[in-house]
């Protein structure tokens, strides 16, 4: 039997070539996620339970990339964390929430507690505008008190169609920040608010939909309640949809995306993971819209230990890129990356983007609190395949795990750690997004697909590699 050479990221380099670029702000990143959707940045936060939800998915989108929700959640708290990206950096808000003027203020607070949100409408029976109540109204408020009293009911409103400008000035003249948008019949129509239009000149490099919010992905599984899950997300908005399992290129995945394909055949659909060409091509053939590649590359993943199968992540996101090409599908890279040149030379190897978990796992966007041990600062991140992650599942599906349940049936594929706290998202995308713009100069590209194009590897020996780290000083 021949064996086929595996190689991965410390085991080549790429070959600097001729570059005419004299700045790194004059490469462009922006790059396809999928079929149908491009980003502005090569990187999507992991569909973890440890990685993302709303908070890391907005810092994402707003940075150029994108944040896939993931899937341990229930139907309606994963839904809910798309509708918290989604309603996060529209310029108007289209189903602002509201209540009746008949409730208490208590239910008020209540409601935009658990909606985190800091102002409602109000409406009467016939879901006309009649008043809003802001954080100030409610502030110090008696709780028994009905909203019909602490209200604000001459609402200072604009028609639907009114411009950016325009509503800057009303907002300014009025000294507000809440914009109700209404048609003539005083139906609402949306919301604009100063904290939106600030987001929206703050960050000009967001990804966005067509309508202007932040792009967002959400991971569903291929068990039990995918498809009812698939149209909770969707109805909530998500942009697409990611067929999470650990081996991919199997009957339960390809059948997953037959089924999510013929109920929603709009449905921008990603699936993984996979690691050869016969599973990229098999993916596609089953209507896919991106393939993720990657079997036991991740820094938590014991797949590979465990199971003995997998392929180097160089040589599978090469393998795949080719089938991809072909079809013109985009490829994702998923696990392995610790550094940008890891990613410099996932893209350049034919990956369009980057999927990462420990890189962004350790940062203040991220789920858990913040440990500290022999006075320094960590936060938990875990493999979804680890004995914890899997107790923490089954609590969530069944309630309290049962002492009858014999933790040694559980054949782990992932483990449980920690990262060091690393502050937030947007320092470690600066540095990443920085290390992949020289990359692409180093290759003479001014984009991703011309790096592609241009991409020479060599592959080096162990005292290549040694001699490719910091040697021979202390580091401080
Ligand atoms: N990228 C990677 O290398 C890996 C990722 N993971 C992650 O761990 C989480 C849990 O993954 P799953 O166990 O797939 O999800 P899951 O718990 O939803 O299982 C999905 C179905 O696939 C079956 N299954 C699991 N491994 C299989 C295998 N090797 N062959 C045939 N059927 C298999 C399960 O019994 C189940 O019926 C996911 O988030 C996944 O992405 C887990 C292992 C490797
Ligand atoms: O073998 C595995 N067991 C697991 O428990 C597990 N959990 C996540 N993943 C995969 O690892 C990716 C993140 O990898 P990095 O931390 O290296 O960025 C993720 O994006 C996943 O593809 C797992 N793989
Ligand atoms: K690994």
């Amino acid at each position: 039997m021949e064996f086929k050479e595996g190689l991965t990221f410390d085991d080549v380099l790429l070959v600097p070539k001729y570059s005419d670029i004299t700045s790194r702000s004059q490469t462009d990143l922006t790059t396809k996620l999928s079929r149908n959707i491009s980003i502005n940045i090569p990187f999507v936060s992991a569909n973890m339970d440890t990685v993302t939800e709303s908070t890391m998915a907005v810092v994402m989108a707003r940075a150029g990339g994108i944040g896939i929700i993931h899937r341990f959640l229930t139907i309606e708290e994963q839904a809910h964390e798309v509708l918290k990206v989604k309603r996060s950096g529209s310029i108007m808000i289209e189903n602002p929430y509201s209540i009746t003027s008949d409730k208490s203020v208590q239910d008020a607070i209540d409601y935009a507690n658990d909606m985190e949100i800091s102002g409602l409408l109000v409406v009467d029976s016939n879901s006309k505008l009649i008043g809003i109540i802001t954080e100030r109204d409610l502030l110090f408020a008696d709780p028994k008190l009905r909203i019909e009293d602490i209200m604000t009911k001459d609402v200072v409103t604009a028609k639907f169609g009114v411009s950016l400008d325009e509503s800057k000035e009303i907002l300014h003249k009025h000294r507000i920040e809440k914009l109700p948008i209404i048609d003539d019949s005083g139906l609402i129509k949306g919301l604009i608010t100063s904290k939106d239009i600030t987001n929206n000149a703050d960050f000009p490099n967001a990804s966005k939909d067509k309508k202007g919010s932040p792009l967002v992905g959400a991971a569903v599984g291929v068990k039990g309640d995918f498809l009812e899950r698939s149209e909770s997300l969707l109805e909530a908005g998500a942009d697409v949809l990611v067929v999470d399992i650990a081996h991919g290129h199997s009957e339960n995945a390809m059948s997953t995306i037959r089924n999510i394909k013929k109920a929603f055949p709009n449905c921008e659909l990603i699936a993984g993971n996979i690691a050869t060409a016969q599973g990229a091509e098999d993916l596609i053939k089953a209507g896919v819209d991106a393939v993720k590649v990657g079997v036991g590359s991740g820094s938590i993943c014991i797949t590979r230990v465990i199971t003995g199968s997998g392929v180097p992540q160089l040589t599978a996101v090469m393998d795949c890129a080719k089938v991809g090409k072909e079809y013109g599908i985009p490829i994702i890279s998923d696990g392995g990356t610790r550094t940008s040149g890891d990613a410099t030379k996932a893209l350049a190897s034919g990956a369009s983007s980057v999927m990462i978990g420990s890189m962004l796992g350790g940062t203040d966007e991220s789920p858990g609190t913040v440990l500290t041990k022999n006075g320094k600062r960590f936060k938990v991140y875990r493999g979804m395949a680890s004995l914890a992650a899997s107790i923490g599942r089954k609590s969530k599906e069944t309630g309290l795990i049962s002492l009858d349940d014999d933790l040694n049936d559980y054949v782990a594929e992932g483990v449980e750690a920690m990262v060091p706290y690393k502050g937030t998202v947007t320092d470690i995308l600066k540095q990443l997004t920085g290390g992949v713009r020289s990359g692409l100069s180093y290759c003479g590209a001014h984009t991703i697909t011309q790096m592609q194009e241009n991409a020479e590897f060599i592959k080096m020996s162990r005292a290549g590699f040694a001699e490719s780290q910091p040697h021979d000083v202390s580091l401080m």
